[in-house]
């Protein structure tokens, strides 16, 4: 495999092709299933395969930077803001002047706490502050005010689900450890004016906090970490703690992975940093997983070091190397005392007064429904399929939506579903609306669902009248369908004569029919359909049509 793909763009071309072999629960969490990203070259070839030692597979930990969603810093008053012009948010503090102190930001260190305890952590009511050195130009202390020793959330879990398979439509459902939560600062931002070869600092992200979710290495290929990715980020959303917004760096993923045989020890660890999509998450580890074995195959070694993503190319490169250049000299941070917060109201100590400080309770009781157990609600509450339930979830507003329509209409939810993915989230997708920006409201979507329930138009005309309701979403919904003429024909004459107009038009059909061949009746109802704008009720339909052809 090696000799004939040294090369990057050969790399690229097996990586695109890479097959991951991950052992994980199907939904049911009753018994374990192989999945395949795709498939490789080696793998269709068994006979060469089959002399050497079993394939290596990829391991992958995530380290997530959550920015905490507050108006003001972790450690200073100055506000929070991505587009604000460079330097207009930075406090003495935030650009380390001498003689500053830090200031803990309570709604920081609740954000913290809220989501440990969605990720099933143990909070722990006494954490610790440390200093980690660096040298940056965009970090004035010369150090970043972390928790490495005693972080606020410890032994979590993040489950996922995504959908996987030969045909994508499997649901599969896989959890992994989170070893850490750790509150800590964000570093400015360096600048580079490339014309006038200088970095310019702006420091308004200095000091930032964020959550930095450290995970175990328990995945194996790009598509779950792309999966684990997606659905912290609807978690945080969920619980307010993180806007997740990626493309503007609210949301950083480093990913460290490994290659190994599957019962050795573990590879040596290389760490993409800073990627800033999903998707590049899964390219960014495909790749390099199939790099490290490239590598270990052709008799080279794993370096543990720093690499960086490149999406023109969609190759790994080469930052720096990692282990022992990089020393951090950790020592605790002199300026802040220990981090406590509370189980409850009861174990606040006397003296102090439980609305100033974080109390867990207080917290776990705030917690809204996570993205997990709402799409469980939604098809154990409603029967639909879990792909529909996916879609519901991770589409802002549109399980709102959802379940605003459900309550208003007599149509079983089930059916509903239909008219939710296909008819409003074709149109919005169409003209790259959000859900929260439908001209239709879920109010007039069950008004029309209900005149198709009772009958007085068929689904057909309900087509109609839904794109209708689109452009004029003044009008009410029964107004429409009468200046439409879309309601069912009532008049059983006017019906049988429209039947005999198509039948004088489709003899050959007729005569199909009265051979025997009942399919084609269901032509005829479609002519008929045409002719009467689908104002034909299609039970009533087929009996006169049966009737007229026998
Ligand atoms: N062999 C391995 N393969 C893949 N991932 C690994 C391996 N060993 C450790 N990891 C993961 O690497 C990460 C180490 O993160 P940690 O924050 O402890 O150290 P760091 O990466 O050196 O520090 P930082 O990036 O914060 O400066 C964890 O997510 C851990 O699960
Ligand atoms: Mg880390
Ligand atoms: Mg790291």
């Amino acid at each position: 495999m090696a000799a004939s793909c040294s090369g990057n763009s050969a790399l690229l071309h097996k990586c695109v092709q890479l097959k991951s072999m991950c052992n994980i629960h199907q939904s049911s969490g009753v018994f374990m299933r192989r999945i395949w990203t795709s498939r490789s070259k080696c793998q269709l070839q068994p006979k060469l395969q089959s002399k050497r030692a079993p394939q290596m597979v990829g391991v992958v930990a995530l380290e997530i930077h959550a920015q905490i969603h507050a108006t003001s810093k972790l450690f200073s008053s100055s506000r929070v803001g991505f587009s604000a012009p460079p330097n207009s948010h930075v406090s003495f503090f935030d650009a380390s002047l001498p003689g500053t102190l830090p200031v803990l930001n309570r709604r920081c260190v609740e954000a913290a706490v809220m989501t440990g305890l969605a990720l099933n952590c143990r909070i722990n009511t006494k954490s610790l502050f440390d200093r980690k050195h660096y040298f940056y130009a965009d970090l004035p202390a010369g150090y970043q005010i972390t928790q490495q020793r005693v972080p606020i959330a410890v032994n979590g879990s993040l489950s996922f689900s995504y959908l996987g398979g030969k045909k994508r439509s499997e649901t599969m459902t896989k959890s992994v450890r989170v070893r850490q939560i750790q509150l800590e600062q964000d570093s400015g931002k360096s600048l580079h004016d490339d014309q006038r070869s200088r970095t310019l600092i702006d420091l308004n992200r200095a000091g930032v906090g964020l959550m930095e979710v450290v995970m175990e290495p328990d995945m194996c290929c790009g598509e779950e970490a792309a999966a684990a990715v997606r659905e912290l980020q609807l978690i945080l959303q969920t619980l307010g703690t993180c806007q997740g917004n990626m493309a503007e760096g609210q949301l950083r993923v480093d990913a460290n992975v490994s290659v190994h045989h599957p019962g050795e020890p573990l590879g040596v660890r290389a760490e993409v940093k800073n990627i800033n999509s999903a998707r590049f998450v899964a390219r960014a580890i495909d790749y390099e997983i199939q790099r490290q074995i490239e590598v270990l195959e052709s008799g080279g070694t794993v370096l543990n070091e720093t690499r960086a993503f490149d999406s023109k190319t969609g190759t790994t490169v080469s930052m720096r190397d990692k282990e022992g250049l990089q020393d951090y000299r950790f020592m605790p941070e002199p300026n802040l005392p220990p981090l406590f917060v509370y189980e409850s109201v009861a174990t606040v100590p006397d003296g102090v007064d439980p609305a100033h400080v974080v109390v867990i309770d207080r917290l776990k009781a705030q917690l809204p429904e996570l993205p997990g157990a709402k799409r469980t609600r939604l098809m154990e509450e409603y029967g639909i399929l879990p792909e529909h339930s996916f879609t519901l979830v991770s589409e802002d507003g549109l399980m709102d939506f959802f379940e605003r329509v459900v309550q208003k209409t007599k149509m079983e939810p089930r059916k509903l579903i239909g008219w939710v993915m296909k008819e409003l989230m074709g149109n919005l997708n169409q003209r790259n609306l959000k859900v929260t920006q439908s001209p239709v409201s879920p109010e007039a979507l069950a008004q029309l669902l209900n005149l198709l329930e009772s009958g007085f138009i068929s689904s057909s005309a309900a087509k109609v009248v839904f794109q209708e309701m689109w452009k004029a979403p003044e009008k009410r919904v029964e107004h429409l369908v009468k200046e439409l003429d879309l309601g069912l024909i009532s008049d059983q004459e006017e019906l049988v004569k429209i039947c005999q107009r198509v039948m004088d038009a489709h003899p050959d059909l007729v005569q199909v029919i009265r051979g025997g061949n009942k399919k084609v009746l269901n032509k005829l109802m479609g002519a008929v359909q045409k002719e009467s704008k689908g104002r034909a009720d299609p039970v009533h339909l087929r009996n006169i049509l049966e009737e007229m052809t026998s």
